[in-house]
């Protein structure tokens, strides 16, 4: 077991490190842990000055209060704990912290006269301690590291936070993903040997705690080795939803010997022999290595729970492993949508813009699935589509009788309708300017008048806009509210276009397994190469539409080679024996067709005539004809 240096030993390591610039040298690395050099080299690399005083940039109080609204849930959550190591934090003259995901400290409670020696490093709520801003320190290296650390003195980065002993642990949702930490931090010169244990426990009781909350009716099985710890923040906790593993805690992982990884792909067969009933009594189990844990599945949770009103998010997509009907996303594209999703939790209005079928809707959707508001509707308007005489009632819903040919019994409208979800506007540089003003009011008061001068009702619904037009410069020609413009576009994404992503061939790939799931069809080699490089200027919806068209000519253990591919994207190649060129170049096939006295050649002639009758529409052609529409292409390839 490593022990703890001594200050002096960290004192030669500074110098060693800091003054000779020796990263790797022998003090060094006798007094740092492996996690604190990490840290360091990271610190460095950024190129903070150790000597400096770190740069703060506190948040006013006003953005304080908006972001601890934001983090109430958490701060509930901790509450329990954070009172308890409190009455630690006085006897031993410390602070507790409690943090968000990126380190920004949300509250600090302690003894008085550490916390105002804490202020003087801006130990305080209102300030990051995450460390790329603040250098190594307990809170921002455990956020980073993703594990329980304690950082003594001279091993913070930079000199002034000498004075402090922090011993921080992250804090982990039952999806596995970091929502803050817990400190607690005291003067360096106190030994605080402990202080890493507490906060370790007070950690685990929070993370169990999040699994009192309401799963929705998903199964939640609670389960331990040792029979006197069921019951206890130590038991392991796994949720299914049907069979699959969607939430866990990190012992119920441990337990069964499985990482975060995990959820959205175990199924509980391949864990369990099978589930024990819902009720109160302890079952036994035997667990992927055969040793026998006690268990109990929790009955699901009924709509009066005791914790009806929070809401907890459905799982989260494990971003290495894109869920089935997500968006195929390039890397960076990812990390934003995850940024919206925290913007649409905080009620902050996105905008999505992207050329045509880049997937505004389905990243809208995508975003609605992993917010709070999942429960609620998704409520998508097209303000391209619905003509501009009504879009008004459409959206702000009327009284009875307020126009002619009104329903009788007034209407919602549509912003109503997504009250407790998501409201998604797209095409929102189409909405006709008058209407523009009626829907800042809205965003801005947030209420409704319906037409024909019905009372305004509250409404609650978080706002996601998409457009393919330049929002900015619209708005700069005076085609779109500048006030409106700014609501709207608080956190803007941009889709990339499938040109730009660099892995091509593997998404086309990935996405054929998606919509053909049929092992037995695959597409040739070549003709992925040749789907790879084309531009693709109607992106997924264009990409999907091919896909489906060449899973529809294919055969069996035969891949679809490139010779399948409509001319535009195969290129030069004019051996053409797809759909389109099947309906409009009847001579070539002629010249390959059979005797004309043949039943078959009569039958493919028809079959083609219909074709050039119904415009090239397969599916009306096979319709006409009565046959369905894979025969249809298969007798017209086969001709
Ligand atoms: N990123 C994606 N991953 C997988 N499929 C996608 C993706 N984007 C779009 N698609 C497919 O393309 C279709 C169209 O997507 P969507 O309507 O979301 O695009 P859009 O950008 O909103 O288009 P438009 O601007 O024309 O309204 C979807 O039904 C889906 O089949």
């Amino acid at each position: 077991m490593r022990t703890e240096p001594t200050p002096r030993a960290v004192l030669a390591a500074r110098k060693q490190f800091f003054l000779q610039g020796r990263a790797e040298g022998p003090l060094v690395a006798s007094a740092l842990s492996e996690p604190i050099l990490r840290s360091w080299q990271r610190c460095a690399a950024r190129g903070l000055d150790s000597a400096a005083l770190p740069r703060l940039e506190p948040l006013t109080s006003r953005e304080l209060r908006e972001v601890s609204e934001r983090h109430e849930r958490l701060r509930r959550l901790c509450r329990p704990e954070i009172e308890s190591l409190y009455a630690d934090a006085m006897q031993t003259g410390c602070v507790v912290i409690l943090t968000d995901d990126e380190g920004l400290i949300l509250d600090a409670l302690g003894h008085a006269d550490f916390a105002a020696r804490a202020a003087q490093v801006a130990l305080r709520p209102g300030v990051f301690w995450g460390e790329s801003s603040t250098g190594t320190n307990a809170v921002g290296t455990a956020l980073v590291e993703g594990l329980p650390i304690a950082v003594h003195g001279g091993e913070h980065y930079y000199d002034p936070h000498g004075i402090l002993s922090c011993s921080a642990a992250p804090i982990i949702d039952p999806y596995g993903r970091t929502v803050g930490a817990l400190d607690l931090s005291g003067p360096a010169a106190v030994d605080h040997r402990h202080a890493l244990g507490l906060v370790r426990l007070a950690v685990e009781q929070i993370e169990h705690r999040f699994f009192d909350e309401d799963f929705g009716g998903r199964r939640v099985l609670r389960f331990q080795a040792d029979r006197a710890l069921l019951g206890t923040a130590r038991e392991g906790v796994l949720v299914f939803e049907d069979d699959r593993l969607v939430a866990a805690s990190r012992t119920g992982l441990d337990l069964v010997g499985a990482g975060w990884s995990a959820l959205g792909v175990l199924r509980a067969g391949e864990l369990f022999e099978g589930l024990p009933r819902a009720d109160s009594a302890a079952h036994v189990l035997r667990g992927p290595d055969g040793r026998e844990l006690y268990c109990r599945l929790d009955p699901p949770a009924g709509p009066s729970g005791s914790t009806a009103g929070l809401r907890l998010p459905p799982p989260p997509r494990h971003e290495e492993r894109p869920r089935e009907e997500g968006p195929l996303l390039r890397p960076a594209d990812r990390d934003m949508v995850a940024r919206a999703v925290r913007m649409v939790e905080a009620d902050v209005p996105v905008l999505i813009i992207g050329e045509t079928g880049t997937g505004k809707e389905m990243v809208a959707h995508d975003i609605h699935r992993r917010t709070g508001r999942a429960g609620g509707p998704f409520v998508a308007v097209n303000c391209a589509a619905i003509p501009e005489t009504l879009i008004e009632a459409e959206l702000f819903g009327y009284e009875d009788g307020a126009f002619t040919g009104a329903r009788r019994h007034g209407r919602k409208g549509l912003l109503r309708e997504a009250e407790g979800g998501v409201l998604f506007l797209d095409e929102i540089g189409d909405m006709p300017l008058p209407l523009q003003s009626r829907l800042l009011r809205v965003l801005q008061e947030r209420e409704v008048a319906p037409l024909g001068g019905g009372k305004p009702v509250k409404v609650d619904f978080a706002l996601v806009c998409a457009t393919h037009r330049d929002l900015r410069t619209l708005a700069e020609a005076g085609g779109f509210r500048s006030d409106l413009y700014f609501r709207v576009a608080h956190y803007t994404l941009e889709l990339s276009p499938l040109r730009a992503f660099d892995d091509r061939a593997a998404t086309i790939a990935h996405l054929w397994r998606r919509l053909v799931p049929d092992e037995r069809l695959s597409l040739a080699p070549d003709c992925l190469d040749r789907l790879a490089t084309y531009g693709w200027p109607g992106n997924f919806r264009q990409l999907a539409g091919t896909l489906r068209a060449l899973a529809a000519l294919a055969d069996p253990f035969r891949p679809v080679g490139p010779d399948m591919l409509p001319p535009e994207i195969r290129g030069a190649d004019t051996r053409a024996t797809d759909w389109r060129t099947l309906a409009s170049s009847s001579a070539s096939l002629h010249s390959r067709a059979a005797p004309p006295e043949s039943l078959d050649t009569l039958t493919v002639e028809a079959m083609r005539r219909m074709l050039d009758a119904c415009g090239g529409n397969v599916s009306q052609a096979a319709r006409r004809l009565g046959i369905n529409r894979s025969t249809l292409y298969r007798r017209l390839l086969n001709a």
